[in-house]
């Protein structure tokens, strides 16, 4: 494992900067998605006027032949690794090949073609699942690689994993100005509210939105509802994004986390009570409950001078109004 002894100064500003470079090509790699679409509503709000997105149906980043020309067409100076193939406990344990396939293939093409065609810096994102299932809490960067990983995501955390290492590599081999993000559990507008293959929350506002609307008196929550989890509004994240674009530069990859966890039991009142369902709820003991718990320690961010607004309370309270605006009404 490389030291990380070999980081840059965390605080010393990319060169040049990025928050002044706005006008640059700015390739947002998932742009549709929960974190691509609030990064690109951020870099909106900076003044961003070039970015250049593509859609999955566009642009297959699996296609390594497709990822290099449009690298080579387009020179984006920066890029923002969002596109990845995503889903909660039951879809990571159901598509274990999709989930270590694809996604080794799309940030293999996407890194690879940064450093071709000249890209000055890239963010890859990873996940808190990266850590061991038993790491100590809250978990520091360095907890990488100390244990075996959470057997439901394993496939899905070797390729993130393995994201973290090629920026890693490329940064020491060729110079590559590549970051590295770790956000814990996300949530805000444009997730993906399937109600099998989703994350928790949107699966649960999902359910209990439908529950309430046909009257039903119970609603069933995977799992034993005493998983902790750590949950960070979308809207934070970008910040995060555009905050490490310009401060950091170094070898280590970087937790994004709010420092406040749930029980899955309060996360699952919290919905409930935002969605106005009068029901009770109905645990059910046969789905899996994944890793006890997982909380990020935000020291490193934080140090830097980054912090999280969003409360889960009125995060849940916007994400259910998005929600009923733009899924519910269509
Ligand atoms: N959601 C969460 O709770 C967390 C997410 N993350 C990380 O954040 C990143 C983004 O996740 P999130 O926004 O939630 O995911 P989403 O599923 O919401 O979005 C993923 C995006 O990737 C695009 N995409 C998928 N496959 C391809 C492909 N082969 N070629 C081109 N584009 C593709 C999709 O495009 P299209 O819409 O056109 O199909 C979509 O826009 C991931 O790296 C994930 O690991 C980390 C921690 C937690
Ligand atoms: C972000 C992270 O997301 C995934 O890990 P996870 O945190 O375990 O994700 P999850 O949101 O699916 O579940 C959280 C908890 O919630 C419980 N739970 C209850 N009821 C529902 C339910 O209806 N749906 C889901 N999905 N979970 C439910 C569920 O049983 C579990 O105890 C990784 O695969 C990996 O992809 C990753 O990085």
């Amino acid at each position: 494992m490389v030291s990380l002894d070999q980081d840059a100064p965390p605080a010393a500003p990319a060169s040049p900067s990025f928050l002044s470079d706005r006008s640059a090509k700015v390739f947002v790699a998932g742009h549709r998605g929960l974190v691509g679409s609030a990064v690109v509503r951020k870099l909106q709000s900076l003044g961003f006027t070039n970015l250049l997105l593509r859609t999955h149906s566009e642009l297959d980043l699996t296609r390594q032949s497709a990822v290099e020309a449009f690298f080579a067409a387009e020179r984006p100076k920066y890029v923002i690794l969002s596109a990845a193939k995503v889903g909660g406990i039951h879809a990571n344990s159901t598509y274990p090949a999709d989930f270590i396939s694809v996604n080794l293939m799309i940030q293999t093409n996407v890194i690879d073609a940064s450093r071709r065609s000249g890209v000055e810096k890239l963010l890859f994102l990873g996940s808190s699942c990266i850590y061991p299932k038993f790491a100590p809490q809250p978990i520091t960067e360095d907890s990488l690689l100390t244990a075996p990983l959470e057997p439901t995501n394993e496939w899905y955390a070797i390729a993130k994993i393995s994201g973290i290492k090629m920026c890693q590599a490329y940064r020491i081999q060729h110079g590559l100005d590549a970051v590295s993000a770790m956000p814990t559990n996300l949530y805000g507008p444009c997730d993906n509210f399937h109600p099998e293959n989703s994350h928790v929350l949107p699966a649960l506002m999902r359910r209990f939105h439908e529950a309430k609307a046909r009257g039903a008196e119970s609603v069933v929550v995977w799992g034993s509802g005493s998983p902790l989890r750590e949950f960070l509004h979308v809207d934070d994240l970008a910040d995060a994004v555009v905050f490490l674009m310009e401060n950091y530069s170094g070898l280590s990859h970087v937790n994004v986390g709010s420092g406040k966890e749930v029980t899955i039991k309060e996360l699952a009142e919290m919905v409930k009570e935002a969605v106005g369902f009068e029901g009770g709820i109905v645990w059910d003991p046969t789905k899996p409950d994944g890793t006890p718990r997982k909380l990020m320690d935000g020291s490193k961010l934080a140090g830097m001078g980054w912090a999280p607004r969003v409360e889960l309370k009125e995060g849940l309270a916007e994400t259910y109004k998005w929600y009923l605006d733009n899924v519910v009404k269509q």
